[in-house]
Parts: structure tokens; sequence; C-alpha cells
């Protein structure tokens, strides 16, 4: 396993990856928790399943080490003394499990998990009343009563966290150093334990410098933030994404102790709303000069620039004119960019596809990219523009509404 954490472009040529294996957590959705948990629909989980140990074998072809979530935090949770039991009390206090004898009950559950792994994604999973051993009503305090028996909605004490598999969203590698993300929606909250804890006692990632905090009083997610070169980082206004997170955290990467080596910021407004969800779901980066790029945005996009003012501490900001590929291409350095349009011209395609995540390619080395199989007008299109195609097979993956760039999160490149 490669050490520490090196991320300095979308496409240097992949190493490191690291991706989270659907689980359980999926059979715990039904059609009233969908809204809430972030889903379209519900995915045939050993299909799923399928599809992604697909995604992680193509992976592996192409050289790279696929690390999982699950493991990465139970190897951190049994490097550190103590570390186990903190996660347990932390994770339960995050799930708003406030009844005693329910949160004793969940908590011995979780206690008679002996393998470290196995307990991750219990955690994942979410919890049923009835896996737990209750104590008699007498006992139970109105948060238990309410949580185990008379909560209508769902039988789950402990909601599932299905949109683990996103692993792009909770926390972000950029350069040698990660932002933990505040997420937007409670669903995702709790994910970003998983990255506290992987950063504070894994002993290959314990100590790399954290350029933003999940407690922050603003969210920003994963998906919103593209690492353009060493110097330049990419960032969404977005739905998920509010302007002063990207505040802090430019003032963090461009001024903070240790440097980031980020000089500028680029943060370009997108849309508010589900099809547009993320930066990564409107446009990913396929080759030094080459996005893709939903075709809605363009025209509706305002970027601006962030970069460091003369006093110290100081961060000048100013809205840039000109088209996005003009905009691109000043912030990559290099003389002109391609902008290649999901689904073509065509309006509906595009629009479909776009919904499928045709926009968001994984590449594994500058013009070698991972797309999702059933795109197929956005991948004719990619192939006859020049690009290496890996297709993932995405008929149940894509229900979750996330492709190939949202189910990653890259943890080495090599340098361009
Ligand atoms: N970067 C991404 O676009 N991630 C996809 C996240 C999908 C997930 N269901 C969500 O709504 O957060």
């Amino acid at each position: 396993m490669q050490r520490g954490l090196n991320v300095h472009s979308e496409i240097g040529r992949l190493r490191t990856v690291m991706l989270h294996r659907p689980g359980g957590e999926l059979l715990n959705l039904s059609p009233d928790t969908l809204a809430p948990l972030l889903f379209d629909d519900i995915p045939f989980l050993q299909e799923a399943q399928r599809e992604h140990d697909r995604f992680a074998w193509m992976l592996a072809d192409e050289g790279v080490e696929v690390l999982y979530l699950d493991r990465l935090v139970a190897e951190a949770l049994d490097a550190h003394e103590g570390a186990r039991a903190e996660f347990c009390e932390r994770w339960l206090s995050e799930s708003g499990v406030d009844g005693r004898c329910a949160r004793a009950a969940v908590r011995e559950k979780l206690d008679s998990i002996a393998d470290t792994t196995a307990l991750v994604d219990k955690c994942i999973e979410g919890v049923r009343a009835d896996e737990l051993d209750l104590a008699p009503s007498s006992l139970l305090s109105l948060a238990d009563l309410m949580l185990t028996h008379g909560n209508a909605v769902s039988p789950l004490v402990v909601d599932p966290i299905p949109n683990a598999y996103f692993t792009r969203d909770t926390f972000s590698v950029i350069g040698r150093g990660v932002s933990m993300n505040r997420m937007l929606c409670a669903t995702r909250r709790r994910e970003s334990i998983f990255g506290d804890f992987v950063f504070r006692y894994h002993p290959a990632y314990a100590g790399v410098p954290r350029w933003h905090e999940s407690g922050s009083a603003y969210h920003i997610e994963g998906g919103d933030i593209l690492v353009l070169g060493p110097r330049v980082l990419g960032v969404g206004i977005s739905e998920r994404t509010q302007p002063a997170a990207i505040d802090s955290l430019s003032h963090r990467l461009l001024w903070g102790e240790p440097p980031s080596g980020v000089e500028r910021v680029f943060a370009f407004s997108i849309p508010h709303k589900r099809s547009f969800m993320h930066l990564d779901t409107v446009f990913t980066q396929v080759d030094v000069d080459t996005f893709t790029v939903h075709p809605a945005i363009l025209g509706t996009l305002r970027v601006f620039e962030l970069a460091r003012g003369a006093c110290a501490g100081e961060v000048r900001i100013r809205q840039l004119d000109g088209t996005l590929d003009a905009i691109l291409a000043q912030a990559l350095g290099v003389g002109g960019v391609r902008l290649i349009k999901c689904g073509g011209g065509d309006e509906i395609a595009s629009a479909r596809e776009q919904w499928n995540d045709g926009s968001n390619t994984l590449c594994v080395r500058p013009g070698r990219i991972f797309v999702y199989q059933r795109n197929s007008v956005t991948n004719d299109i990619l192939s006859r523009a020049g690009l290496e195609l890996l297709e993932v097979p995405s008929a149940e993956l894509s229900r979750g509404r996330g492709g190939p760039h949202c189910m990653s999160m890259a943890f080495w490149r090599d340098e361009l």
C-alpha cells in the first residue's frame, strides 16, 4: 500500500483509488425513505455488486491499487487502542440514537461483532429494531419507544448509509492533503466519520494535512471539487456547496500552513438542481485539453477566480469573462480546450444520458477513461473524438445518481 496522498490533477496516471462495494445498506432502502436518503429507485443489490466488482476488476487490470473504505476504516480502528469504542460512540451519537435502552442495545449489537470490517459494514447497513435485544417496555424512554416501536415511518432504529459507494463526496484528496467535507443532507453526514478515523489513525494516512473540517458551518461536497493542476483547484458553487465553504477552503489552501501548493481557485456557479448536483455531474476532465460537459450549462455559467491578495491573509476575488473553454484553458495553462458534449447536439439524448452520469468520467491516464456503458450516444462521440473508453456495466449502479468519478476517490496519481 502506497503511504500518504498525492493528487495534483484529475488525469495523471492513477495509482491508488478508494471505493466502497455497495452492501446491505441498499436492502434497507424502501419507497418511503428514498427521497431523504437521496435515491430515486432501489437498485437490485446483487447486480449492483456484480457491476461494482467489474469496475474494481477493470481498475486493477489497469494497474490501479484498489482500496476499500470499510477495510481502511477497520485498519485505522485496529491500529489504535480505544479507537473502536470511540468510533462506535460517535456513530451512535450522530445516528441520533438517544434513548438509553435503544442506545445500549445498539451498542451491544456492535460489540457482538468481532471482525472490525464487519462492524464498519454494519454501521453502513443500518440497524433494524427486530435485530435488537430490547429491554421490557417499562424501562424504555419516550425516545426509545419512538425509535423502536412507535415510529410508524420505519422499522429501522438506525438509518442505512446507502450513498457510501459514492466515495468522491465526503472527503476530497487535494495535493498531499484532504478536505473533510460537510455534507448538505443529514443522510450523508455520518459518512464523514469514516474519513475522520482513517486520517487520524490509519498507519498509512494518519496526520496528512486537513484543508477543511466536516464540522464547518458551511457545506461543501467532493463532487464539486476538481483538482485541475498542482496549483489550480476548481470548485462548484452548487446545490451542495456554499460560497462561504469555498471562501474558507480557499483561505486555508492559499494561506495556511503547511502550504498546499494551490495558488488559484476557480469557482464555477452551476444551477441548483438535482440533475446538476455537483460540478463533476456537469463536467469532468478526460485529457490534458479535453473535458466532457453537459451542454445545458454552457452559457449559464458564472466563474470566479480566488487568489492571494496583496496583504497577508487576504483573498482577492474577481469574476471572469469568457467562455468555459477559454477559462479552462487559462486555468490549465494550455492553448485551448475541447468540450465534448454529453449526448451530442440531441436535447433528449443529452438530458437522458446526463441523468445517468454521461459526463461523469474517471480518468486512469490522459485520454483513457472509465464511463458508464449505458450512455451509448455520448460514448460513441467520445470514442470518435479519440478517447479510449473503459465501459462499466451500469444498469443498477446508476440508480444512485453517480458515475465512475463519483464512485471513486483518487489517493495517488503520478504527476503529469
Ligand atoms: N459526485 C457525485 O455526483 N456524487 C453522486 C452522489 C449521489 C447521491 N445519491 C447523492 O445524492 O448525494
